[in-house]
């Protein structure tokens, strides 16, 4: 099992500016819920598009962020660490751009801050029929949720980052109505994650499939979201970003690699069964298999035909 610390590392988070990234990188800057205050003296550097959401995202944080461009210059960088020496840098970058990442990662290495954590979180839906988006929209899904990804840990492992964590989503495994836009693309980087733990076998490699959690992505995404799609992820209730950030770490501590933040998930992923789900790296993981091979033989079939038909019931409404 490859080690875990929440101490003395240096660690890079996308999609930080809001939701479940700020929610980390206030974890490891504040030791936040994490039981003792020597649990930081990390390095946090957070990055979204928005240079004035990660400024934002610094003050609700709690620490003096700095700008990487002034870290690279030597500016204040000491003043910059809170009583526990942790330090909080923010950068914007479009990580949708290859070359931006590459940019970021030549800043990183002159200010000697080469992450050992990358944290993907940058992503987000907008839940509609598939006729009714938008070519933007369609892009729009494409590149917040699989090329941020790709760029992010091409460069990551060309510096020989040693531990990157994916953020895919529940729906990975159960793709729904509604969901047009994302769900191909969390069940992408579910793919990549399984191509990238063969070819690096050397590194820690950790995908986490989320529920529902509350956070500014998730209020935006309720507002164009179909109600048949709320109707279906129903039993996936809305935890707080800081609890499921809490689940997420302490599976990661537990050695686990493949993470679901609620029960309903668990299911899920106990169900989703087949090639590169052999490595002991979920929860309860022989349990998970049996109880996935009665599930799909037993409960799986009579759920998919009520499923059927609550979606045969909505488009009749819809449409009277
Ligand atoms: N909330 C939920 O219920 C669930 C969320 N997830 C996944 O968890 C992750 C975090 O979710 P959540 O906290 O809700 O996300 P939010 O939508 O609240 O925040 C998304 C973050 O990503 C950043 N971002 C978006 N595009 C880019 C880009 N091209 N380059 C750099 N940063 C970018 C945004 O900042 P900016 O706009 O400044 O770029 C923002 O900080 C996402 O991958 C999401 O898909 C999975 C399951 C459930
Ligand atoms: C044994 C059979 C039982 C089947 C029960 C099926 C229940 C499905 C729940 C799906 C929840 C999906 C949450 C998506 C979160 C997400 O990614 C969005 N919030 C986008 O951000």
């Amino acid at each position: 099992m490859k080690g875990f610390s929440c101490s003395g590392q240096v660690i890079l988070i996308s999609g930080g500016s809001q939701g479940l990234g700020e929610s980390f990188a206030k974890r490891f800057v504040q030791g936040e819920n994490s039981g003792s205050s020597d649990d930081t003296n990390n390095k946090v550097i957070i990055v979204s598009r928005s240079e004035s959401k990660l400024q934002k995202a610094c003050e609700r944080i709690g620490v003096d962020g700095i700008s990487l461009e002034q870290y690279v210059q030597g500016k204040d960088q000491n003043k910059n660490g809170n009583e526990n020496g942790a330090c909080l840098v923010y950068h914007s970058c479009d990580i949708s751009s290859y070359t931006s990442v590459e940019a970021m990662f030549a800043l990183l290495r002159k200010s000697e801050l080469i992450p050992t954590q990358v944290y993907m979180c940058a992503g987000g839906s907008i839940p509609k029929l598939f006729v009714d988006l938008t070519p933007e929209e369609l892009q729009n899904g494409i590149t917040m949720n699989y090329t941020t990804a790709v760029n992010l840990s091409h460069v990551s492992l060309k510096h020989n980052v040693p531990h990157l964590l994916f953020f895919s989503s529940e729906v990975a495994f159960f793709p729904f109505i509604g969901y047009s836009q994302y769900a191909p693309l969390k069940q992408s980087i579910r793919s990549l994650v399984s191509v990238l733990r063969q070819e690096h076998s050397d590194k820690r490699i950790t995908c986490v499939y989320p529920g529902n959690f509350q956070s500014e992505g998730y209020d935006l995404e309720n507002m164009t979201k179909p109600s048949i799609t709320k109707e279906i992820e129903g039993p996936s209730h809305p935890v707080t970003a800081a609890e499921c950030r809490d689940k997420i770490i302490s599976s990661i501590n537990w050695g686990l690699d493949e993470i679901t933040t609620d029960s309903i998930g668990w299911i899920l992923m106990a169900c989703d069964q087949g090639f590169n789900k052999h490595n002991t790296k979920q929860f309860m993981f022989i349990f998970s298999w049996i109880i996935g091979a009665i599930l799909n033989i037993t409960v799986v079939p009579i759920y998919m035909l009520i499923c059927k038909f609550q979606i045969y019931q909505w488009k009749k409404n819809k449409n009277t």
